[in-house]
């Protein structure tokens, strides 16, 4: 049993005449909590489509606790929760049935259900906002319902692409502690940001996307040196920083 969490293979993926993802390898330990970064455009998102069953890859594998995502859909399903980008939610459904629906489609008993729903909408600030339509949540909000989801059956393995991304500092520190606390107790997860100091606050290890493939990877230690993971990340992915002499025509 000592298979990581997750194991990416030779991932690739192209849209048409365009390579999104070429060859990504990477392997999630138990227990770790694993930085996803790169620029707009560097493949993240659909590294992760193809890493949890939603994107069909090219060529490579995607194994969760040594379950193949493709081959074996439902056993790696029950061992992972995934939190999408731009998530197409049932928002014809209050937050609390969303939940119940998903419960139900788990095989999950309906006690069980309750309780957690409860309790997961509680901790996210969601307790007022759980009879009301997701139709009518702000970004930030189905954001939130979009993790209760993942997590509602206890997965061992979190999947999230870009967790904080419209959700206001209080509820980002309360999803924080959460995600601090599934670590702390044995879970694992790999997660998509933008923001470095993030990353390197919550992360014990980072990879860096740039042009579809992992640029670096490793332990954060190990990926940023003595230097601080922006300017690593600025020097891997070939950017420029200075604000130059472009637009000058908004300066009066
Ligand atoms: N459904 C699609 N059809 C065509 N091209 C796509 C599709 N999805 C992604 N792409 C392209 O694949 C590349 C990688 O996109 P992807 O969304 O994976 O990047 P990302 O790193 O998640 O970006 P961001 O940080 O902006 O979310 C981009 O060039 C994008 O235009």
């Amino acid at each position: 049993m000592s298979e990581p969490a997750l194991a990416l293979e030779g991932l690739s993926k192209s849209f048409g005449q365009n390579p999104a993802v070429r060859s990504v390898s990477l392997t999630v330990p138990r227990g770790s909590f694993y930085g996803l970064v790169g620029p707009n455009g560097a493949g993240k998102t659909t590294t992760l489509a193809m890493a949890t069953g939603l994107l069909r890859p090219d060529i490579g594998r995607a194994q969760v606790f040594g379950h193949d995502v493709w081959a074996d859909p439902v056993t790696a399903k029950t061992l992972f929760g995934v939190l999408p980008d731009g998530l197409t939610l049932i928002d014809r459904l209050t937050g609390r049935e969303l939940l119940t629906f998903q419960g139900l489609l788990r095989s999950m008993d309906k006690s069980t259900v309750d309780q957690r729903s409860t309790e997961l909408l509680n901790v996210l600030g969601l307790s007022d906002a759980g009879d009301k339509l997701v139709a009518d949540y702000s970004a930030g909000m189905t954001k939130k319902i979009g993790l209760a989801c993942a997590m509602l059956h206890a997965p061992r393995l979190l999947l999230l692409d870009e967790p904080f991304e419209a959700v206001d500092p209080v509820s980002s520190a309360t999803i924080r502690k959460i995600l601090q606390r599934f670590v702390a107790g044995g879970g694992s997860i790999i997660l998509s940001s933008h923001v470095m100091a993030t990353v390197e606050q919550l992360c014990s290890h980072v990879a860096v996307m740039s042009e579809g493939a992992i640029a670096a990877s490793g332990t954060i230690e190990e990926v940023r040196g003595s230097e601080p993971l922006e300017d690593v990340f600025v020097r891997l992915v070939g950017g420029h920083t200075d604000g130059g002499e472009e637009l000058s025509w908004l300066r009066s």
